[in-house]
């Protein structure tokens, strides 16, 4: 017995060590695991603290109030909140507390005080993608911000939009023309995404002078490809050598899924663990480019595919201008290894694969004031950001990317790197195109369900331009009416329904309330539109307001200046308003010249989209008639 119990004893020796170490592990993991939690618990209850003084809707531990945002919309939550604690609430989204500003007289004044944008999901792109991001003028802060603003500044001018008018008119023509067609044919169409096409191409042709070819319905027979081949599909991190005569639906899908399945809300699992924990934000990263779920894998083709094609716009404008290596002043190597496309010292490969050089330009570029390939000023023009050159007046169409190349810190002389550049293009081609496309979307959608403002702006179109002749900038001015129901259906559908800012190192007061440095701020546009003690007849299409003439416009836009803010405000409203509002006014009035739309049924009211912008949820879905003069 006793011999016995020694042997158990002798072997439980060696056997009970390891469980005992185990255990150990266990214990030590368990402990670090519960120090992590305590720590996220102070955390979480100091950024809670620091805004206990502003109400809020009550949210759940770790989620915050992601539930309600996902059951309602954004918009749509925030227009709750803002009637039951004010026009400025605190909302967690996730564990990241910000402060919405839900007035608006209040954002007007959060949006002039503050300066920068901040991006309050999490970013798991990585290397030059996540780069990218922050150098685009979106994202871009202070002084890099100011030197990206004034470089851009040039293509808005009142000049070089006359440069663009032309162009757009085409692209509007040729959509009303296939439109036509098919109203002939009595086809039913999904017209966000033929707006969305055209839009794209108009961002193209304008800015690049470049057909994009976003809308043929057959292969091409003269592609005009980025890359070598037809693409051999889509899988992640495929180069744009591998795009074909597809490349504009390709890139018009890419921009799409970006704006869709780029927010956590809406995209992948990886997304919205890392809105819960931020602090995870780089593990996360690697988990879902290591295992991607199918969101993660399309948002990350997606990227790959619109850098691919700005960097081979970079090398197509290289290759016209004659110098490959001309522009890129920096020589930094900062688009190293991407799946050895673009590889180098921050140069493009010259013309790889023969793609670029393929990228047809669409007219000449003759008169852009360029030098050594380069768009320069063509003269001295006050820019709207104080601290870098004054910018040129005016570019001709398709130098956007010379006036990029050509930009220079005032102060280093340095300028901008490819990728740099390259954030500038995805920049412009994501900016300008879904939501002028979902501007002209919403404002067919309430044309057509408003026959009376659908007779009125017919009417207009018919008077200044009669059955068929194209608009002039002078006859832009004219369509007062027309530019009235763009603005109505922009305040009732703000494409861009918020916009964000971040409080810089000092507190600042908004409306009474002090928000403390470095705290998260949304615009909420949308609830600011829809305000019932600031619009009469808040929810109907009015568009008379908008129109000077109108009794009812000193009423409305009068009462609080401002309050209409679809393209945000102070000094980071959009830079690209006056280009949007030109080309909507002129594919409205080009559309309507030829066409009224009949909405297909079941689709009232329009299911709505909240993501990244305000989008109809699936398309908008109308029968083209062509009009009897
Ligand atoms: C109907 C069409 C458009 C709408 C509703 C719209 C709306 C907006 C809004 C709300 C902002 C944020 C402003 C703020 O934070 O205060 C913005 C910024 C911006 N938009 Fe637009 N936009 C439109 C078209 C365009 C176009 C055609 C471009 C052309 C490139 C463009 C380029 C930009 C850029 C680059 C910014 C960032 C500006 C900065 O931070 O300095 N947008 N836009």
């Amino acid at each position: 017995m006793m011999a016995g119990s020694l042997g158990v004893s002798a072997l439980a020796g060696p056997l009970a060590a390891p469980a005992s170490l185990a255990a150990a592990l266990l214990a030590a993991v368990a402990a670090l695991l519960l120090l992590a939690a305590l720590a996220l618990v102070v955390k979480d209850a100091a950024a809670w603290w620091r805004l206990r003084r502003i109400p809020g809707p009550p949210s759940l531990p770790l989620l915050g109030c992601i539930p309600q945002i996902l059951r309602r919309g954004g918009p749509f939550f925030f227009r709750d909140c803002a009637g039951r604690y004010g026009p400025v609430f605190k909302v967690a989204l996730g564990r990241t507390w910000t402060v919405v500003v839900a007035d608006a007289e209040l954002a007007r004044q959060a949006g002039q005080k503050l300066r920068n944008h901040v991006i309050i999901e999490p970013n798991l792109m990585r290397t030059w993608i996540l780069d990218m991001d922050q150098y685009g003028l979106f994202q871009a802060k202070d002084a890099h911000w100011r030197l990206v603003r004034s470089s851009w500044q040039p293509a808005f001018s009142s000049a070089s939009l006359s440069g663009y008018l032309p162009r757009m008119m085409d692209c509007a023509e040729a959509l009303a023309g296939r439109l036509a067609g098919r109203a002939a044919g009595a086809g039913r169409v999904d017209l966000w995404r033929e707006l969305g096409a055209m839009t794209l191409q108009v961002v193209g042709s304008t800015a690049y002078g470049v057909d994009f070819q976003t809308t043929g319905e057959e292969p091409q027979p003269q592609p005009q490809p980025l890359g070598q081949e037809e693409g051999q599909g889509r899988g992640v991190g495929k180069g744009a050598q591998q795009q074909g005569p597809h490349f504009g639906k390709r890139l018009a899908q890419a921009a799409g899924d970006i704006f869709r399945v780029g927010s956590a809300f809406h995209g992948s699992r990886y997304q919205r663990v890392a809105m819960l924990f931020p602090e995870l934000r780089r593990p996360l990263s690697a988990l879902a480019h290591a295992l991607p779920d199918r969101p993660f894998a399309r948002l990350v083709e997606s990227r790959m595919y619109l850098f691919h094609a700005c960097m081979d716009l970079i090398t197509a404008w290289k290759g016209r201008t004659g110098d490959p290596k001309e522009g890129s002043s920096n020589g930094s190597d900062d688009v190293r290894g991407a799946n050895g496309h673009h590889q180098g010292n921050g140069h493009v490969n010259g013309a790889a694969g023969g793609g670029a050089a393929a990228l047809a330009p669409i007219g000449p570029v003759e008169d852009s004031g360029q030098v050594e390939g380069r768009a320069v000023p063509k003269g001295a023009a006050k820019g709207d950001v104080p601290g870098v050159d004054p910018p040129a007046p005016s570019v001709s169409p398709g130098s956007f990317l010379g006036l990029m190349l050509a930009a220079r810190d005032k102060a280093t002389g340095q300028g901008l790197t490819d990728l740099q550049v390259a954030a500038q293009v995805s920049t412009f081609i994501l900016a300008g195109y879904e939501t002028t496309a979902n501007a002209l979307t919403f404002a067919v959608y309430c044309l057509a369900t408003n026959p009376e403002a659908e007779a009125r702006l017919i009417a207009e179109v018919d008077s200044v331009l009669g059955p068929d002749r194209l608009p002039t900038e002078a006859d832009l001015s004219r369509l007062v009416y027309t530019e009235a129901v763009i603005n109505e259906a922009m305040r009732l559908f703000p494409p861009a329904h918020a916009t964000t800012r971040i409080v810089g190192e000092e507190p600042v007061e908004i409306g009474g309330v002090t928000l403390p440095p470095a705290t998260p701020v949304i615009l909420a546009i949308m609830t600011a539109h829809t305000d019932p003690r600031v619009w009469p007849r808040v929810d109907d299409f009015v568009p008379e307001r908008f129109m000077p003439t109108s009794p009812l416009y000193p009423e409305v836009c009068a009462k609080v200046p401002g309050a209409h803010a679809p393209f945000g405000y102070g000094s980071r409203m959009c830079i690209g308003w006056k280009f949007a509002l030109m080309e909507a006014k002129a594919v409205l009035a080009i559309l309507y010249q030829r066409l009224r739309f009949e909405m297909e049924p079941g689709q009232g009211p329009l299911p709505l989209a909240t993501a990244l912008t305000l989008a109809p949820r699936d398309g908008l879905w109308v029968r083209p008639v062509l009009r009897s003069h």
